[in-house]
């Protein structure tokens, strides 16, 4: 019986959610020394995405499933690998992959950030102050707070409180887009930020509004590196009840915007129909 318990305890298993990371504004502000440009975002995540589980062990190892494992590297590169190693922790771990890679829609980031709030609940140890190392988009993801503010180059995280919830539709041509590529293509690195004041408690079709007026600058780069893109923007843009469309990120996943569950769900199972070899899903995006 007490044996039982000790091995129960060592062989904890701590599951962590990596969702996928929706830009729904993405403003480029300009561009700094060092190459890397500054940023202006608004971001919330979907209900989809991948999953981290992580047990203790006396060397780090990492295990890759699902859909999209046969995509991502499985050693010491990967960001979830690279997240134990930052934390210091070593850990018996497991991928879970769903999301299409390199897609704009930050799976790595997401998994690197899984990984840290695993280790951390494992180990007891805080969250690294330097997650920024993992790439510009694990801050937000590893901040766990729901829809945020992200600015600078993507270090700065700010909760944006009283975020509707949005019924959208993730579509993905499987072409990896390149985010390097996407940036180095830009024709124009100053932009206007959002404004001071984003649109904090107002119902889902008064957020689309202001959406409406916002814009996702990297999205001509992106179609200029993959034209595919701007099929994927086609299609969308036709689906029945469909208020906005947008690119999430460098791409090329663009989403669509719709007034419910319902909708969503049927403008999803059409253009499954019609474009089986894409990745498409309905989901919620939550505050
Ligand atoms: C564009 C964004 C917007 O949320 O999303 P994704 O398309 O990756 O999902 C992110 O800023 C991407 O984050 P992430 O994918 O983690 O990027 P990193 O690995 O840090 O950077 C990849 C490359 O993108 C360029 N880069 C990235 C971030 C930034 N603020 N300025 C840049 O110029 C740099 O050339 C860098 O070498
Ligand atoms: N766990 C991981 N999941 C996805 N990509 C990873 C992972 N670890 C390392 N990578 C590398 O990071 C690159 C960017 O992938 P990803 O995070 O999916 O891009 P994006 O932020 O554009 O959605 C990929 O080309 C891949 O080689």
């Amino acid at each position: 019986m007490g044996d039982t318990m000790h091995h129960a305890t060592m062989s904890r298993v701590v599951e962590s959610f990596a969702p996928a990371k929706i830009n729904l504004t993405l403003h480029v502000t300009g561009q700094r020394s060092d190459g890397y440009h500054t940023l202006d975002s608004l971001v919330m995540f979907a209900d989809v995405g991948d999953h981290v589980r992580a047990s203790a062990a006396e060397q780090t190892s990492l295990r890759v499933v699902g859909p999209t494992a046969h995509r991502v590297p499985k050693g010491a590169d990967n960001l979830v690998y690279r997240a134990a190693t930052l934390m210091g922790v070593s850990a018996a771990l497991t991928l879970e992959k769903h999301l299409p890679i390199a897609a704009g829609i930050g799976g790595g980031s997401s998994d690197a950030a899984a990984t840290i709030r695993a280790l951390a609940e494992l180990s007891g140890r805080p969250i690294p102050a330097d997650v920024l190392a993992l790439g510009a988009d694990a801050p937000v993801c590893a901040a766990g707070v729901g829809a945020a503010r992200m600015s600078g180059i993507g270090d700065l995280v700010t909760p944006v409180r009283g975020m509707p919830t949005l019924h959208a539709v993730l579509v993905n041509p499987k072409i990896p887009v390149l985010t390097a590529e996407v940036f180095q293509r830009l024709r124009n690195r100053n932009n206007p930020a959002m404004p001071d004041d984003l649109p904090i408690g107002t119902d889902a079709s008064g957020l689309i509004a202001w959406l409406a007026g916002m814009r996702n600058d990297l999205q001509d780069a992106a179609i200029e590196c993959e034209p595919v893109i701007s099929q994927v923007f086609a299609s969308l843009e036709v689906t029945p009840g469909c208020l906005l469309t947008r690119m999430s990120g460098s791409g090329g996943t663009c989403f669509g915007l719709y007034g419910d569950e319902e909708t969503a769900a049927s403008a999803a199972g059409r253009l499954s129909e019609a474009f089986p070899s894409w990745w498409i899903t309905a989901t919620q995006l939550n505050s």
